[in-house]
Parts: C-alpha cells; structure tokens; sequence
C-alpha cells in the first residue's frame, strides 16, 4: 500500500445503534483531517443533518458528502464508489469515514469498496464492465467498524421485526448478525445502560459470532479515534476467510464462553435429512440457538446443497451449489483435482454429500438439540428405501448456469447469499 493511499473507515451498525454519536465523537476528537460520506435511506439525510450540526465539519478542513436515498450495500454502490474517487482525487483528507444506514450490509460494501480500490493482484471484475467505473488507486479500505446496542442486543437478536430496505425485507436479528460478522473492530456502545453481568454475556456471543474483531466497550461513541480511523486493521484475505467461520469452529470452544452460557457445537452427518422431519424441526428450533449456519443434504434433491442460515427469528434456506459427486465430466474430476482436501472428505456412496451444520446459542441444550438433528437424518431402513415420495416443503432452486459456476470446494453458505428465501416452513 503506497504512503499516500488514504485510508476509509466504514462504520456500520442497525439502527440507532449509535453510529453517528461514534462518528461525531471521532470527528471531535481525531488531529486528522477527515472527510465524511454519510448513507441515509430517505431523500432528507437526517443523519448527515445531526453530524453537521454536532461537530466541527463545517471546519475548512473537513468535507461532509451525503448520499440519500438509496443504500450504499445495494443501489448506490457506484455513488459510493465515485464520492470516495472526487475526494481521493482532492488529495486534501488524512482519511475518509463512511457511515451506512442501518439496513446497510457491511460485506457488500466491503467489497464495493475492496473491488474499487486498486487490489493489486485482484482481476478486474464484472463489476467494473457494469458500472464502468476503474479502480481506485489513491485510498484502501482500513478498517470496517461495527456498532452494537449493548442495552439492545439480546432482545433485537430475537426479534421478529421485519426491516424493510427498499422494498427488500430484513430480519433486524439477521442484519445484526452479518454486521457483526463481518468487521474488524466491534464497538460495544451503550455500556451505561446494561449492567456487568449483561455486558459479559453480550461480549461472550460477539466473541463466539466474531473471533477475529477486536472489542472496545464505549459509552456515547467514546472510542480512540485511533484504533478505527488508519488503524490498518481491513485485511482482505482474512476478512474473506472469516466468512468461512464454519471450518474454524470444528474445535470446540474455551469455557470463557460457557461461563456466560454461551456455547457452539458442530453437527454433521453423511447422510441426507428427512424434508418432513427436518422441516418439522425448523419450525420449532428453540429461542435459545442464536445462530445457525451451514448447508445440507435433504433427501431426493442429491444435485445441489441447500444453505441453512439462522439468525434470531429469520430462518433462511439458500442454494449451496452443486455438489461435486453430480458434476457431469470433465468439471466433477477437475473439481476434485482443484480441491485434493475433498479427497480426504470423500464417501465411497455419497461422494461430498453431507450436512453440517454450526449452531451458536445462550443456555443451549447440546443434547437434546443434537438428538432432534440427528432424528432428523434418515435411518438405515430409510436410507435404503425411496426418497421420492416425501412431502418437500423446502423452495426449489434454479441451478446455475454451467458457464457460471463458482469455482468452490464443498458448499458453503456465504458463497451463495444471492437468492436465499426465507422459509415460511410453518404454514
Ligand atoms: N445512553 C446512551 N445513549 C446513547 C449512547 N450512544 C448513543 N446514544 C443515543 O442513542 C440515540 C441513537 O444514536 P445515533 O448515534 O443517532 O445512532 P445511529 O446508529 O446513528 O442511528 P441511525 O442513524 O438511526 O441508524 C441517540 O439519542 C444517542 O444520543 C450511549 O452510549 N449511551
């Protein structure tokens, strides 16, 4: 990274989580010269208002630019993209903060952003066919900042408020966890509002969801500008690794989260779930599995993994891609060939068909939870017996098209977020 690549910092969080407090705090108390890019999904930028308002932007070395109506994770990822290119071009800013709006996902912007900026030895994408825009050399992603409502979390975990991003429907407990999933400083706000033993525990899941973050606990914003403005904390290869938090969890976890009652247990079978059975128990999964993630097996669909993700109320089930064993040759042997680890992994019947499953919970019943998946798997007579006429209340998929096929080993859930449903399974 060249000397003078300024530095971006994005900011994201749910809704009121404190973003613009941190945000003003920082313009307050950082010796940098910092521009501003707010995100508001209305035409009026209310946020972009407050931060003016409450800090010293007007100053001559600071620059506020607001981009309303729209998400910077969706329909103004070019917007976003051309701002940060005019004020990099301006050469007049130490850093840059960019603050989403609450419905914002931060992985998207990310790579909005990682796409953008000049990657080095990443190739050009589609991205920038479709938008026409070219990299941009002079900045780099710093660090991604999350926001977390410490008087909140526990209960915007579970609940079932749908947000409604433009016409595109969010579980507030499901944006919380993939914006605690993706970032590299977790900023534990409203400290003053919870008491010690609340705190802890609301630490533990972060710990457990996001091991790779570091956590600051703060009251009103009040964070060390410097731990998340230049804090050279974005790394692209890990932050695309931790997404595959699946691998890393095989271990069990440490007892500092079992103290808090937070724990995570891995469940995998070589064997395909029963559609009845399974379906049967998602709509009854207990309040206490915070977290679900991982692909499956379900029986008479041996072409193409499905995604289970869970998070508070919101159970969605997306495509997995195809499994390696239905390839049709030559892709099935140079699939393998690319990835020798599926070797090791390979049935000598089912090939790479498998489920597997990471489960995150508070005061979860390891047990009982893991006798009800394994319930679910088929039995020997089952498996022996015709799958064809179990009732199937899981949605279908198309398969992508050959020529777009992603270039991955055994499924996982984040290489398909695109086109995940949400599954009324009780109906
Ligand atoms: N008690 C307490 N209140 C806080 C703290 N941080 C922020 N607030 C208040 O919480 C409210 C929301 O804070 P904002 O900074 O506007 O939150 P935001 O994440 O920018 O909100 P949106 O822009 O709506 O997504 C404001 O009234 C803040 O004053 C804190 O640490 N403790």
């Amino acid at each position: 990274m060249p000397d003078s690549s300024i530095p971006v910092t994005v900011l994201s969080g749910t809704l009121g989580a404190g973003k613009t407090t941190v945000l003003n705090h920082v313009l307050h108390e950082s010796d940098d010269r910092l521009a501003v890019l707010v995100n508001d999904m209305g035409e009026v930028n209310v946020d972009a208002e407050h931060v003016a308002e409450s800090s010293d932007i007007a100053d001559e070395d600071e620059e506020l630019i607001e981009l309303s109506n729209g998400c910077i994770c969706c329909e103004l990822r070019g917007d976003l993209l051309e701002a940060i290119d005019g004020l990099a071009r301006e050469r007049e800013f130490d850093g840059i903060v960019v603050e989403s709006t609450g419905v914002a996902e931060p992985l998207p912007v990310a790579q909005t952003l990682t796409l953008g900026f000049d990657q080095g030895d990443l190739e050009p994408t589609e991205f920038y066919e479709e938008t026409g825009i070219e990299p941009l050399e002079d900045c780099h992603l710093d660090t991604t900042v999350t926001v977390v409502d410490a008087h909140q979390f526990r209960e915007a975990m579970r609940s079932d408020e749908i947000l409604d991003d433009d016409g595109t429907e969010k579980h507030l407990g499901d944006l919380l966890v993939e914006q605690v999933e993706f970032c590299d400083v977790l900023l534990l706000n409203k400290c003053d509002l919870v008491d010690e033993a609340t705190l802890d525990q609301v630490e533990s899941t972060l710990e457990v969801l996001q091991p790779r973050a570091e956590i600051l606990r703060t009251e009103h914003g009040r964070v060390d500008p410097d731990l998340i403005v230049s804090a050279d904390r974005f790394d692209f290869e890990e932050a695309r690794r931790s997404a595959g938090w699946i691998r890393e969890l095989q271990e069990p976890h440490e007892s500092a989260e079992e103290e808090h009652g937070v724990t995570s247990f891995v469940f995998e079978s070589r064997r395909p779930l029963h559609p009845e059975r399974f379906a049967e128990l998602l709509d009854e999964f207990p309040d206490a599995v915070v977290r679900a993630k991982g692909h499956f097996w379900l029986a008479g669909r041996g072409e193409e993994a499905i995604t289970l993700n869970v998070a508070g109320q919101s159970t969605r089930v997306g495509p997995g891609g195809p499994w390696t064993d239905a390839l049709p040759e030559p892709e099935r042997s140079e699939r393998l060939e690319a990835n020798p680890e599926l070797e090791e992994y390979w049935h000598d019947r089912w090939g790479d068909r498998s489920v597997q499953f990471v489960l995150i919970g508070t005061e979860m019943d390891h047990e009982s939870l893991r006798a009800d998946l394994a319930d679910c798997v088929l039995s020997d007579e089952e498996l022996e017996a015709d799958w064809s006429a179990y009732e199937d209340r899981f949605p279908t998929f198309e398969l992508p098209d050959e020529d777009e096929e992603d270039e991955g080993s055994t499924p996982d859930a984040d290489e398909s977020r695109s086109g995940q449903e949400e599954i009324g399974i009780a109906d």
